[in-house]
């Protein structure tokens, strides 16, 4: 997969660089390129941004460094090569999910568009959402300064998804909201060693051996944590789904 961000802040994506996506890319599985939007402005002061029309506080980011950057990146692209999704982080956006994860992380390219100030002038979106699947996404009901930081989260949940990143295949099957037995519910509690800590130990059917009562334990206590935490998530749950997921344990 490859992985464009254009932005005014290249120094925000630094933590593409470590860790997980870091490893990545480094074993070549990702192909990560971020791009600074002042190299595609032509005055001395480098400006991005300007005032709003018909008035309003802030400044909105001006529609000609956007489309130069937009049409360099996409032109990078091998003769050939699928069109990139373009993704856009706004808190208008449709709510970023594991399933959107899941569809992101099944795209050959994707093109990562964080703005700042106000937002994008959106004469962007309209010229590139003639051609390329552009999805508005937002990752919480809260509102940041930018869209770098969810550009770092949305790559994260994209990136641990691709074949061979996560060293355990099956650490995706109890993801909290993955697909299977534990879809729509919260992860449970784990534990390591040391067996005993401050006084406190392990639950004893964790050092039962028993896969079957641990697999039913670990799903009653992810029930249980969802129910306390994300009620929303049980009350749109499909009881006859529940059923099924008892039988795939
Ligand atoms: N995604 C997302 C966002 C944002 C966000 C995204 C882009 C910009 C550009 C200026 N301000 C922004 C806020 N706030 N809250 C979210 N969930």
């Amino acid at each position: 997969m490859r992985i464009d961000v254009v932005t005014i802040f290249p120094e925000y994506l630094e933590p593409l660089n470590v860790s997980l996506v870091g490893k990545a890319r480094a074993r070549g599985q990702l192909d990560v390129r971020v791009h600074d939007l002042r190299e595609w402005t032509h005055d001395k002061h480098n400006t991005v941004d300007d005032t709003p029309y018909g008035g309003g506080p802030g400044m909105v980011m001006k529609p000609e460094p956007w489309g130069e950057a937009l049409d360099a990146v996409i032109e990078s692209g091998a003769q050939g090569e699928e069109l990139p999704v373009l993704v856009v982080p706004t808190p208008s956006g449709r709510p970023f999910t594991q399933e959107l994860a899941v569809e992101l992380s099944e795209k050959p390219w994707l093109v990562f568009t964080p703005a700042r100030y106000e937002g994008i002038d959106r004469r962007v979106i309209e010229e590139y959402g003639d051609r390329l699947d552009v999805r508005e996404v937002s990752i919480g009901d809260y509102v940041l300064a930018g869209g770098e930081a969810p550009v770092l989260v949305m790559v994260e949940a994209v990136a641990r998804l691709l074949p061979g990143v996560l060293g355990n295949a099956e650490s995706h099957r109890d993801d909290s909201f993955a697909p299977g037995a534990m879809a729509d519910l919260l992860e449970g509690p784990v534990y390591t060693k040391p067996p005993e800590w401050r006084g406190r130990g392990i639950p004893d059917v964790l050092l039962s051996g028993h896969h079957g009562k641990i697999a039913r334990w670990r799903r009653d206590e992810a029930f249980r944590r969802t129910v306390h935490n994300r009620p929303d998530l049980i009350e749109r749950a499909d009881p006859a789904a529940f059923d099924k997921k008892d039988r795939e344990i």
